[in-house]
């Protein structure tokens, strides 16, 4: 894979991604134009080798996403899809480095306490206009958001 230039969105938010202090951002591009990229890079640039506890999240709106999502190498990763939440009270907590799900399963791994949010570093919400277009998103957005960023002040997302 040549990657030679940056596409224009990676021209713009790959800076405020990648160079402390970390800035929040919203970025918006079309189909192909390079943002998962982006905030792939944002998560793998922030991860800690040596520790073993969930760092980076991404929500995505569709199980298709999280699958393809989940091809990072080196770093540890956990899937979080609706098919994986019906033993919660059975499941340990998440140990993985990266975690990549749909937003009723993160949320349930986040209020059962199998999934620590204490160390994460960077939250990406990718397609968050779709996911935000869903009714019923909004509201359990605000109150993970509000409940992660209580616990990890400095958090880019
Ligand atoms: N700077 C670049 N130069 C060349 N190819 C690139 C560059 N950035 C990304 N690509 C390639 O372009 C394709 C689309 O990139 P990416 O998935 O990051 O885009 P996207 O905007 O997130 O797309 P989508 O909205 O469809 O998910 C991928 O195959 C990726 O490897």
């Amino acid at each position: 894979m040549k990657f030679e230039v940056p596409s224009k969105i990676q021209a713009i938010s790959l800076p405020l991604i990648l160079t402390p202090p970390y800035k929040s951002l919203i970025a918006h591009a079309h189909n192909g134009s390079g943002k998962t990229t982006c905030f792939v890079l944002g998560i793998l640039s922030r991860i800690d080798m040596n520790l073993h506890a969930p760092q980076a999240l991404c929500i995505c709106p569709t199980r298709e996403l999280v699958i393809q999502m989940g091809k990072f190498t080196g770093v540890t990763t956990e899937l979080g899809l609706p098919d994986n939440y019906k033993r919660i009270d059975k499941r340990a907590p998440i140990s993985a480095q990266v975690i990549i799900g749909t937003p009723g399963t993160i949320k349930v791994w986040i209020e059962a306490k199998k999934l620590g949010t204490y160390n994460l570093k960077i939250l990406v919400f990718d397609e968050a206009d779709h996911m935000l277009a869903q009714g019923g998103f909004r509201a359990d957005f605000v109150r993970m958001m509000k409940a992660i960023v209580k616990q990890t002040s400095e958090i880019q997302v």
